[in-house]
């Protein structure tokens, strides 16, 4: 019986991709084999010695110690693009809201219960709404910083809806890349970006390169009147210089999936609380990737979107029983496995190595099963991290 641990609100579709005679699934489960996520702050939580790997439905990984997790070979995975959709909508929606006077056209309109006469309201209507008069998105430039999964839709979006877009991504892949639109005039730089943007989104994961990307020198280039939307992370945006530059007339809003106090009540700001994959279909997509990627792990060791491990997949051999160990990437640790197998007349039938970074992943299938005595001297090899057999 495999045992999965849950945190946060996990799509149903994605619980009930467990077949339950072979899994025990729920938020109090002991002695996990996996963890299945969304934003719990892993730090916080002390690690099962069980634990081979952890889920994160959805695409942000900054709640997880990825980098402990790799030195004790536990696999993390995440759902990259399966929410993607989720974010470009409401990241039009900000940009809507920044533009026209909805909210606080909204917030009078509320405001007018005492009235009773249809006609008094309406010719009251027509005087106050020039008020909350406001602008078009069409023509002006959007910059996307972060040209990814949720980077490149925007694009597609804004692409649509008659802007120009300018992007900044100094380490596209080459899928992402495939995805992008040649209507986005790629920048060398973000400063490049951020002089020519009338409205600017920030699509870059939380990481130390990231860290207050925007702050008071990039605030600086901006124009005036520009729009920041962040509906990436809190980190990447220092808060006190956007207070400063809405204060001084520079930034014209903050649209933001994660207000901060400093920026509560500001009449600038346009702030939710990190609702961008917050849908019915979002959730279901991010849920039941991330149960399918875990449950292929758990039952046959492949691998597909890890952020620390590489992508491994083997067909199973009837008959056969697999091996699996992940490694330090350094040379001669397969050999001296190897070496143990032979040692112990156990026959290889098939075989896959995979490296990534300073991982390295193998997936051993033997034909006969491997007794205690072999994964105890596989686990002695020097640089082998984790051991299974499946
Ligand atoms: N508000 C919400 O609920 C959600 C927020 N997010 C956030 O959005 C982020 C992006 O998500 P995806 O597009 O799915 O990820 P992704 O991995 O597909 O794209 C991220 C892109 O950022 C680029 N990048 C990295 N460092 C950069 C830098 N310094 N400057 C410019 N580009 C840089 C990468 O090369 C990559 O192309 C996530 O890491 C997460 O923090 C994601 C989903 C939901
Ligand atoms: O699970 C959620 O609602 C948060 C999604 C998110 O922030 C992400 O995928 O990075």
């Amino acid at each position: 019986m495999y045992k999965v641990r849950t945190y946060n609100q996990i799509s149903v579709k994605g619980l009930d991709r467990f077949p339950r005679q072979a899994y025990e699934v729920g938020s109090d489960i002991g002695q996990p084999d996996a963890f299945l996520l969304r934003s719990q702050k892993l730090q916080d939580v002390e690690v099962p010695k069980s634990l081979l790997a952890a889920a994160r439905a959805g695409a942000g990984v900054n709640n997880v110690p990825v980098a402990q997790y790799s030195k004790q070979g536990i696999v993390v995975f995440n759902t990259p693009g399966a929410n993607a959709n989720a974010v470009k909508e409401l990241v039009m929606a900000g940009m809507l809201l920044a533009t026209r006077g909805i909210l606080p056209g909204m917030a009078y309109v509320n405001s007018l219960t005492a009235m009773s006469d249809a006609a008094e309201m309406a010719a009251l209507l027509e005087k106050e709404k020039t008020r909350f008069a406001g602008g078009e998105i069409k023509g002006k430039t959007l910059g996307i910083v972060g040209l990814g999964a949720i980077g490149s839709m925007v694009a597609d979006m804004a692409l649509a809806m008659g802007m120009k877009v300018v992007g900044f991504d100094p380490a596209l892949s080459i899928d992402a890349a495939w995805r992008l639109s040649s209507e986005v005039s790629r920048m060398e730089n973000l400063q490049s970006l951020l002089t020519r943007a009338d409205y600017i989104s920030l699509h870059v994961p939380a990481m130390d390169a990231t860290h207050h990307l925007i702050n008071d020198d990039a605030l600086g280039l901006v124009k005036t009147g520009a729009v920041l939307l962040n509906f990436a992370r809190e980190t990447i945006v220092d808060s006190a210089a956007v207070k400063r530059s809405l204060d001084k007339g520079k930034l014209g809003k903050y649209v933001c999936d994660f207000p901060e106090p400093a920026l509560l009540g500001h009449a600038k700001v346009i702030a939710t609380p990190h609702i961008g994959a917050s849908t019915e279909e979002s959730e279901e997509n991010c849920a039941v990737m991330a149960a399918n990627q875990l449950m292929d792990y758990l039952e046959n060791g492949n691998i597909v979107n890890s952020v620390n491990f590489p992508n491994v997949n083997m067909g199973r051999t009837a008959g056969t029983t697999r091996i699996t160990f992940s490694n330090d990437n350094v040379s001669g640790v397969l050999g001296d496995v190897l070496s143990v197998l032979a040692e112990k007349k156990v026959n290889v039938i098939d075989m896959m190595n995979k490296s990534r970074g300073e991982l390295a992943f193998n997936i051993i299938d033997v034909e006969t099963s491997p007794g205690d005595h072999v994964v105890a001297a596989i686990e002695a090899v020097a640089h082998v991290i984790r051991v299974r057999v499946i």
